[in-house]
C-alpha cells in the first residue's frame, strides 16, 4: 500500500464540481506534481487533503490509516500546506513567523530546529529581526516553506511556489525543494508552471476541470502530446 494516497476523492462548493473522482498515490521521499490551469481544482485538492475543504465522498489514507477531518490532527500527523500567497504574516518578524510554524514545539528542541532553517535558509538568518512584510516575493517564498519545515512535516503540501516570481528566483526555490526531498521528505507540488514541476518529479498528475486527464513520470508527460500542446504551448 502507498505511504499516501487519495481515492475517489469528489469535492463541490454548492452547485459547482471542484473535484471529481480523484485518486493519486504518493510515497516517501517522492516528489509528486499535479499541473493544471487556473480553475482545475488545484488548491481545492490542497485544501481538501489539509481538513479544510470536507469532501462529498472519498478516502484519504496515510501511513494505512484514514485521515482524520480536523485540520490541526492532521498537521500533526506531519501533514504540513503551504498555501497559494504563501500567507507569511507580515506585521510579524521572520523569526517569529518560523516560531509560529513550530507552535507545537518548546524549548531546546524549538530552538534546534530554528537552527537548522537558518542553516537551510541563511538569507532568513541574517534578517530574522525584519518583519515579513519587507521581504521580497521570493524571500517569502522561503519563508512561507521554512515556517512548514518548522512543524516537522513528512508530506509538505506546496501551492504554487513559483507563482509571481522571476526565473532566476524560481531556480533557487525549486533547488531548495529538491533539498528537502533530499531528507525523506514528501513534496505534493502543486504548480500551473508545468515544465518546471515536471522537470523535478518522480511522478505526476494533469488535473482538468477536476479530473484527472493523465499521469506517468515527469520525462513521460514532458514529451505527451497532451502536455506539450495544453501547458509548454509547443
Ligand atoms: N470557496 C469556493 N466557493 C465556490 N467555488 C469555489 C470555491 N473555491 C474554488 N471554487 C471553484 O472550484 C473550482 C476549482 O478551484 P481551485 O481554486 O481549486 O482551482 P485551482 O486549480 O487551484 O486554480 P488556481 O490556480 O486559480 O487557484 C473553480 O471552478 C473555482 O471557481
Amino acid at each position: 500500500m502507498a505511504m499516501f494516497s487519495v481515492e475517489d476523492l469528489s469535492v463541490h462548493y454548492g452547485y459547482v464540481t471542484a473535484l471529481k473522482n480523484v485518486s493519486l498515490t504518493a510515497e516517501r521521499g517522492q516528489i509528486v506534481s499535479i499541473i493544471g490551469s487556473n480553475g482545475a481544482g488545484k488548491t481545492s485538492l490542497l485544501r481538501t487533503i489539509s481538513g479544510l475543504v470536507k469532501p462529498v465522498h472519498g478516502r484519504i489514507t496515510f501511513m494505512d490509516k484514514a485521515l482524520p477531518h480536523q485540520a490541526h490532527k492532521i498537521v500533526g500527523l506531519g501533514i504540513v500546506h503551504v498555501p497559494e500567497g504563501r500567507g507569511t504574516f507580515s506585521g510579524l518578524t521572520i523569526q517569529d513567523n518560523l516560531l509560529v510554524g513550530g507552535y507545537r514545539f518548546r524549548g531546546g528542541q524549538l530552538h534546534q530546529d530554528l537552527v537548522e532553517q537558518y542553516e537551510l535558509f541563511p538569507l532568513l538568518k541574517h534578517r530574522k529581526t525584519q518583519f515579513a512584510g519587507t521581504l521580497s516575493g521570493g524571500e517569502q517564498q522561503m519563508l512561507a516553506i521554512s515556517r512548514g519545515l518548522m512543524s516537522k512535516p513528512k508530506i509538505l503540501l506546496l501551492d504554487e511556489p513559483s507563482l509571481g516570481l522571476a526565473p532566476l528566483v524560481v531556480n533557487q526555490v525549486y533547488d531548495v525543494i529538491r533539498r528537502i526531498r533530499d531528507s525523506d521528505i514528501t513534496i505534493i507540488l502543486v504548480e500551473q508552471n508545468a515544465r518546471k514541476a515536471l522537470s523535478i518529479c518522480d511522478k505526476a498528475y494533469v488535473l482538468e476541470n477536476g479530473e484527472i486527464r493523465a499521469t506517468g513520470t515527469g520525462g513521460e508527460l514532458l514529451s505527451s502530446d497532451l502536455v506539450k500542446k495544453a501547458y509548454l504551448g509547443q
